[in-house]
Protein backbone atom coordinates (compact mmCIF):
# COMPACT_ATOMS: atom_id res chain seq x y z
CA UNK A 1 0.00 0.00 0.00
CA UNK A 2 0.86 3.39 -1.13
CA UNK A 3 1.40 6.30 2.01
CA UNK A 4 -0.13 9.13 -0.52
CA UNK A 5 -2.29 8.52 -3.97
CA UNK A 6 -3.12 11.49 -5.77
CA UNK A 7 -5.29 10.95 -8.79
CA UNK A 8 -5.84 13.81 -11.38
CA UNK A 9 -6.62 15.88 -8.62
CA UNK A 10 -7.04 19.81 -9.46
CA UNK A 11 -7.84 22.72 -7.57
CA UNK A 12 -9.23 25.91 -9.26
CA UNK A 13 -10.14 28.74 -6.57
CA UNK A 14 -11.99 31.57 -8.10
CA UNK A 15 -11.51 30.65 -11.66
CA UNK A 16 -7.46 30.43 -11.38
CA UNK A 17 -6.28 26.77 -11.12
CA UNK A 18 -3.69 26.59 -8.02
CA UNK A 19 -3.19 22.81 -8.82
CA UNK A 20 -3.52 21.12 -12.33
CA UNK A 21 -3.83 17.28 -13.14
CA UNK A 22 -1.89 15.92 -9.96
CA UNK A 23 -1.23 12.31 -10.40
CA UNK A 24 1.21 11.41 -7.21
CA UNK A 25 2.62 8.12 -5.56
CA UNK A 26 4.30 7.99 -2.52
CA UNK A 27 5.84 5.45 -1.02
CA UNK A 28 6.15 4.24 2.45
CA UNK A 29 9.33 4.95 4.44
CA UNK A 30 10.64 7.52 1.71
CA UNK A 31 11.69 11.31 1.47
CA UNK A 32 10.12 13.31 -1.21
CA UNK A 33 11.60 16.34 -2.21
CA UNK A 34 8.98 19.30 -3.83
CA UNK A 35 10.43 22.47 -4.98
CA UNK A 36 9.38 25.78 -7.41
CA UNK A 37 9.16 29.17 -7.29
CA UNK A 38 7.06 31.46 -4.87
CA UNK A 39 3.27 30.50 -5.74
CA UNK A 40 3.46 27.48 -7.89
CA UNK A 41 1.55 25.71 -5.38
CA UNK A 42 3.75 23.74 -3.19
CA UNK A 43 1.89 24.61 -0.11
CA UNK A 44 -1.63 23.63 -1.81
CA UNK A 45 -0.45 20.65 -2.38
CA UNK A 46 0.69 19.91 1.19
CA UNK A 47 -2.56 21.17 2.47
CA UNK A 48 -4.49 19.34 0.35
CA UNK A 49 -2.87 15.91 1.31
CA UNK A 50 -3.98 17.00 4.68
CA UNK A 51 -7.38 17.53 4.28
CA UNK A 52 -7.24 21.23 5.01
CA UNK A 53 -8.36 21.85 1.77
CA UNK A 54 -10.35 19.93 -1.04
CA UNK A 55 -9.23 19.30 -4.66
CA UNK A 56 -12.39 20.70 -7.24
CA UNK A 57 -11.41 17.29 -8.80
CA UNK A 58 -10.07 14.08 -8.18
CA UNK A 59 -9.09 12.30 -5.48
CA UNK A 60 -6.41 12.06 -2.99
CA UNK A 61 -5.69 8.92 -0.34
CA UNK A 62 -3.94 8.59 2.33
CA UNK A 63 -2.67 4.98 3.79
CA UNK A 64 -5.51 3.77 1.35
CA UNK A 65 -8.18 5.76 2.57
CA UNK A 66 -9.92 8.57 0.25
CA UNK A 67 -9.81 12.07 1.84
CA UNK A 68 -13.18 14.13 2.26
CA UNK A 69 -14.66 10.80 1.99
CA UNK A 70 -13.76 7.91 4.15
CA UNK A 71 -11.87 10.43 6.69
CA UNK A 72 -12.01 14.23 6.38
CA UNK A 73 -7.79 14.13 7.54
CA UNK A 74 -4.97 11.53 7.28
CA UNK A 75 -5.16 9.59 10.71
CA UNK A 76 -1.55 9.16 11.25
CA UNK A 77 0.21 12.94 9.93
CA UNK A 78 2.63 15.38 11.44
CA UNK A 79 2.20 18.35 10.01
CA UNK A 80 4.37 21.97 9.80
CA UNK A 81 2.81 24.38 7.93
CA UNK A 82 3.70 28.37 8.35
CA UNK A 83 1.32 29.87 10.99
CA UNK A 84 1.29 26.81 13.41
CA UNK A 85 -1.70 27.72 16.16
CA UNK A 86 0.73 27.63 19.29
CA UNK A 87 -0.98 28.73 22.57
CA UNK A 88 1.29 31.98 23.31
CA UNK A 89 0.95 31.90 27.07
CA UNK A 90 1.75 28.10 27.39
CA UNK A 91 5.34 26.79 27.88
CA UNK A 92 6.89 24.62 25.16
CA UNK A 93 5.94 22.04 26.75
CA UNK A 94 2.28 23.11 28.36
CA UNK A 95 1.91 23.16 23.93
CA UNK A 96 2.44 20.02 22.95
CA UNK A 97 1.18 18.03 26.25
CA UNK A 98 -2.27 20.06 25.15
CA UNK A 99 -2.14 18.87 21.43
CA UNK A 100 -1.13 15.39 22.43
CA UNK A 101 -3.68 15.02 24.96
CA UNK A 102 -6.52 15.29 21.97
CA UNK A 103 -5.07 12.13 20.82
CA UNK A 104 -3.55 10.81 24.34
CA UNK A 105 -1.51 8.65 22.47
CA UNK A 106 2.07 9.48 23.89
CA UNK A 107 3.09 9.92 27.56
CA UNK A 108 4.75 13.33 29.25
CA UNK A 109 8.48 11.98 28.94
CA UNK A 110 7.78 10.98 25.23
CA UNK A 111 6.63 14.43 24.61
CA UNK A 112 9.98 15.77 26.39
CA UNK A 113 11.75 13.56 24.27
CA UNK A 114 10.58 15.07 21.28
CA UNK A 115 11.18 18.72 22.69
CA UNK A 116 15.11 17.43 23.79
CA UNK A 117 15.40 16.10 19.74
CA UNK A 118 14.61 19.32 18.29
CA UNK A 119 17.62 21.05 20.68
CA UNK A 120 15.06 23.13 23.10
CA UNK A 121 14.70 22.50 26.50
CA UNK A 122 11.70 20.65 28.20
CA UNK A 123 11.45 22.09 31.27
CA UNK A 124 12.23 25.91 29.76
CA UNK A 125 9.51 28.08 31.74
CA UNK A 126 9.51 30.81 29.13
CA UNK A 127 5.91 31.24 27.54
CA UNK A 128 5.82 30.46 23.84
CA UNK A 129 5.35 34.38 23.32
CA UNK A 130 8.73 34.62 24.03
CA UNK A 131 10.48 32.13 22.31
CA UNK A 132 12.29 33.13 19.08
CA UNK A 133 11.51 32.45 15.57
CA UNK A 134 13.73 29.67 15.09
CA UNK A 135 12.23 28.10 18.78
CA UNK A 136 9.13 28.61 17.19
CA UNK A 137 10.13 26.54 14.25
CA UNK A 138 11.73 24.13 16.53
CA UNK A 139 8.84 23.16 18.83
CA UNK A 140 6.59 22.87 15.62
CA UNK A 141 8.87 19.89 14.59
CA UNK A 142 8.54 18.45 17.90
CA UNK A 143 4.79 18.53 17.62
CA UNK A 144 4.96 17.27 13.90
CA UNK A 145 7.28 13.77 15.19
CA UNK A 146 5.89 13.13 18.81
CA UNK A 147 2.82 11.00 18.20
CA UNK A 148 5.67 8.79 15.89
CA UNK A 149 2.92 9.20 12.29
CA UNK A 150 3.26 7.55 9.54
CA UNK A 151 2.79 11.08 6.92
CA UNK A 152 4.94 13.95 7.74
CA UNK A 153 4.31 16.76 5.49
CA UNK A 154 6.91 19.52 6.17
CA UNK A 155 6.60 23.28 4.70
CA UNK A 156 10.23 25.01 4.30
CA UNK A 157 11.18 22.96 8.45
CA UNK A 158 14.79 24.85 8.14
CA UNK A 159 13.70 28.47 7.35
CA UNK A 160 14.10 30.47 10.43
CA UNK A 161 16.92 28.16 11.70
CA UNK A 162 20.51 28.62 12.43
CA UNK A 163 22.81 26.76 11.22
CA UNK A 164 23.01 24.05 14.32
CA UNK A 165 19.15 24.14 14.09
CA UNK A 166 19.26 23.41 10.56
CA UNK A 167 21.58 20.24 11.24
CA UNK A 168 19.33 19.44 14.25
CA UNK A 169 16.24 18.68 11.90
CA UNK A 170 17.85 17.12 9.38
CA UNK A 171 19.01 14.53 11.81
CA UNK A 172 15.54 14.12 12.99
CA UNK A 173 13.95 13.79 9.70
CA UNK A 174 16.43 11.35 8.92
CA UNK A 175 15.69 9.82 11.77
CA UNK A 176 11.88 9.58 10.53
CA UNK A 177 12.62 8.33 7.61
CA UNK A 178 14.53 5.29 8.60
CA UNK A 179 11.89 4.88 11.28
CA UNK A 180 9.25 4.04 8.15
CA UNK A 181 7.90 7.18 7.82
CA UNK A 182 6.70 8.99 4.74
CA UNK A 183 8.42 12.28 4.62
CA UNK A 184 7.51 15.05 1.98
CA UNK A 185 9.56 18.32 2.44
CA UNK A 186 8.62 21.71 0.38
CA UNK A 187 11.83 24.09 0.03
CA UNK A 188 13.96 26.37 -1.57
CA UNK A 189 16.87 25.15 0.32
CA UNK A 190 18.39 22.53 -2.16
CA UNK A 191 20.48 20.96 0.32
CA UNK A 192 17.54 19.82 2.48
CA UNK A 193 16.25 18.11 -0.36
CA UNK A 194 19.29 16.47 -1.78
CA UNK A 195 20.76 15.37 1.86
CA UNK A 196 17.22 13.73 3.05
CA UNK A 197 15.13 12.68 -0.47
CA UNK A 198 15.56 10.07 -2.59
CA UNK A 199 12.67 10.94 -5.03
CA UNK A 200 12.29 14.91 -6.13
CA UNK A 201 9.66 16.54 -7.94
CA UNK A 202 8.96 20.56 -9.28
CA UNK A 203 6.03 22.49 -9.35
CA UNK A 204 5.44 25.19 -11.96
CA UNK A 205 2.12 27.01 -11.72
CA UNK A 206 0.18 24.01 -10.03
CA UNK A 207 2.18 21.26 -12.73
CA UNK A 208 4.18 18.77 -10.68
CA UNK A 209 6.67 16.93 -12.83
CA UNK A 210 8.99 14.22 -11.08
CA UNK A 211 12.56 15.15 -11.70
CA UNK A 212 16.32 13.46 -11.29
CA UNK A 213 17.60 15.92 -8.29
CA UNK A 214 16.61 19.38 -7.02
CA UNK A 215 17.72 21.42 -9.67
N1 LIG B 1 -6.43 31.11 0.48
C1 LIG B 1 -6.15 31.29 -0.80
N2 LIG B 1 -7.09 31.74 -1.64
C2 LIG B 1 -6.83 31.90 -2.95
N3 LIG B 1 -5.63 31.67 -3.52
C3 LIG B 1 -4.66 31.23 -2.73
C4 LIG B 1 -4.85 31.03 -1.32
N4 LIG B 1 -3.68 30.60 -0.80
C5 LIG B 1 -2.79 30.55 -1.82
N5 LIG B 1 -3.37 30.91 -2.98
C6 LIG B 1 -2.75 30.95 -4.31
O1 LIG B 1 -2.38 29.62 -4.65
C7 LIG B 1 -1.20 29.63 -5.43
C8 LIG B 1 -0.22 28.64 -4.85
O2 LIG B 1 0.22 29.12 -3.58
P1 LIG B 1 1.13 28.24 -2.63
O3 LIG B 1 1.14 28.90 -1.31
O4 LIG B 1 0.72 26.82 -2.71
O5 LIG B 1 2.58 28.40 -3.32
P2 LIG B 1 3.99 27.86 -2.85
O6 LIG B 1 4.57 27.12 -4.01
O7 LIG B 1 3.87 27.13 -1.57
O8 LIG B 1 4.79 29.22 -2.63
P3 LIG B 1 5.99 29.64 -1.65
O9 LIG B 1 7.24 29.09 -2.25
O10 LIG B 1 5.93 31.13 -1.71
O11 LIG B 1 5.66 29.09 -0.29
C9 LIG B 1 -0.72 31.09 -5.47
O12 LIG B 1 -1.12 31.64 -6.70
C10 LIG B 1 -1.46 31.74 -4.33
O13 LIG B 1 -1.69 33.08 -4.61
Amino acid sequence: MNAVEISNMSKVIKGKTILSHINLSLEQGEGYGLYGHNGSGKSMLLRSIAGLIHPTEGIIKVFDKEIGKEISFPESLGLIIESVGFWPYYTGFENLKTLASIKGLISDAEIKHSIKRVGLDPDDKRTYRKYSLGMKQRLGIAQAIMERPDLILLDEPTNALDEDGVELVRTVVREEIDRGATVVIASHNKDDLSLLCSKFFKMNDGILKETEGAQ
